[in-house]
């Protein structure tokens, strides 16, 4: 397979250091031996009025390291060395980021569904009424899956109690460390030991819960964190949607997709089928332009060179990989074959002037 860049200008996302991260002060401090009291402490009564996205499980079944993997382009191998969470961590997305809202990610230790008896209950009303998804990691491989599944169940009352809006999120996660097929089993058997418990509460029916299996190893858990994301943007995705269906049709492209570029997580796609090798190669190409850009990115009087309209192509094979930037935060990248010629560069480039404008009045009716 030949692999050549035909254009290339460098984005002006791909150099600063990550700066979408912002740990509130103390927000990681430890403590010898914690209470559920100290676990919670003072950190949940800072809250503002963004969406907040928790982040629940086990102890070690991978949490922070989801969070530092996304958010802080931490390599996975070095997840291998975080220290176990102590209070709940809270991390505003925002600044370079086009999504803005606050992960909380919570110690694995603090089981919220035993707290009622024991804390302030405002305290906990306040977790939950405020949060739209809640995202439970379970580690597969972990002989505590009765522990998980008991823990997720009581979390799940609680959260619904207080708030039936929110959004349940399952993630099996380590899945790098189990088969296809053992994949399969354990979605399966999640599923029906979940239902089976909220059956018993009388709740199967108003309760929706997704499973994704998940790693950091590869591209699985940007795809479902991207999904998780998606549910905060409600009133876009469908504009956004149409929008991409006209431009895959008019360009005889394969499939397209709007990347937040800080932090690697789309927010939209076309309509057509989402296949995982397509996703991959345009989640690579925005790492390759990304790291091209570090390299090459120039410099003013010692300031970055703001470059807002990033237009690459790179043909592998019949295949082209299109990314064109939209604005400061985002990022069309698309796959067409090239046998089409139909669809001249001319073409798409006016094509994506009309999707660029057709995003940029959504963006401004949405308020955005
Ligand atoms: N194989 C594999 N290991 C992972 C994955 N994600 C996390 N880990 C490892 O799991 C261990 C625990 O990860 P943490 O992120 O600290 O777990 P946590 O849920 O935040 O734990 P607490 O802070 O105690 O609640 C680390 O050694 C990670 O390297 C994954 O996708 N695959």
């Amino acid at each position: 397979m030949t692999h050549e860049v035909a254009t290339l200008e460098v984005p002006e996302w791909s150099i600063a250091a990550d700066t979408t991260l912002k740990p509130e002060p103390g927000s990681r401090q430890l403590s010898a031996s914690p209470s559920s009291a100290s676990l919670l402490s003072a950190n949940t009564s800072t809250c503002n009025n963004k969406p907040k996205i928790l982040l629940m499980g086990l102890s070690k079944s991978g949490k922070t390291s989801i969070r530092n993997v996304i958010f802080h382009k931490m390599s996975a191998n070095e997840t291998q060395f975080l220290d176990p969470t102590h209070k709940i961590d809270k991390v505003d997305i925002s600044n370079k980021s086009f999504l803005d809202f606050q992960l909380w990610d919570f110690p694995g230790k603090l089981d919220i569904s035993h707290l009622r008896d024991k804390e302030d209950t405002s305290t906990i009303e306040k977790i939950f009424e405020e949060a739209r998804v809640l995202i439970f990691v379970i580690d597969p491989v972990e002989e505590k899956h009765s522990i998980a599944i008991d823990r997720l169940h009581g979390t799940i009352l609680e959260a619904y109690k207080i708030n039936p809006k929110i959004k349940f999120e399952v993630f099996i996660h380590k899945s790098d460390s189990i088969n296809e097929d053992q994949k399969i089993d354990n979605i399966r058997e999640m599923t029906h030991r979940i239902n089976r418990k909220l059956m018993s509460a009388g709740l199967q029916d108003r309760i929706l819960i997704s499973f994704r299996t998940t790693s950091i190893y590869d591209h699985s858990i940007f795809e479902a964190m991207s999904i998780v994301c998606q549910q905060l943007l409600e009133n876009i995705l469908s504009p956004f949607e149409n929008i991409l269906n006209a431009f895959v049709s008019s360009n005889k492209m394969e499939k397209a997709f709007i990347f937040d570029l800080h932090p690697k997580i789309f927010i939209a796609t076309d309509s057509s089928t989402f296949d995982m090798p397509t996703y991959e190669l345009c989640c690579d190409m925005l790492d390759l332009i990304a790291d091209m850009g570090c390299i090459y990115q120039e410099y003013e009087g010692g300031e970055e060179r703001g470059v807002f309209s990033t237009c690459s192509v790179i043909k592998l094979n019949d295949t082209l990989l299109h990314l064109k930037q939209i604005n400061r935060h985002l990022a069309l990248v698309c796959i067409q074959m090239q046998q089409d010629t139909a669809c001249t560069q001319g073409i798409v480039d006016y094509n994506f002037q009309q999707l660029k404008h057709g995003i940029q009045e959504v963006l401004k009716v949405a308020n955005l």
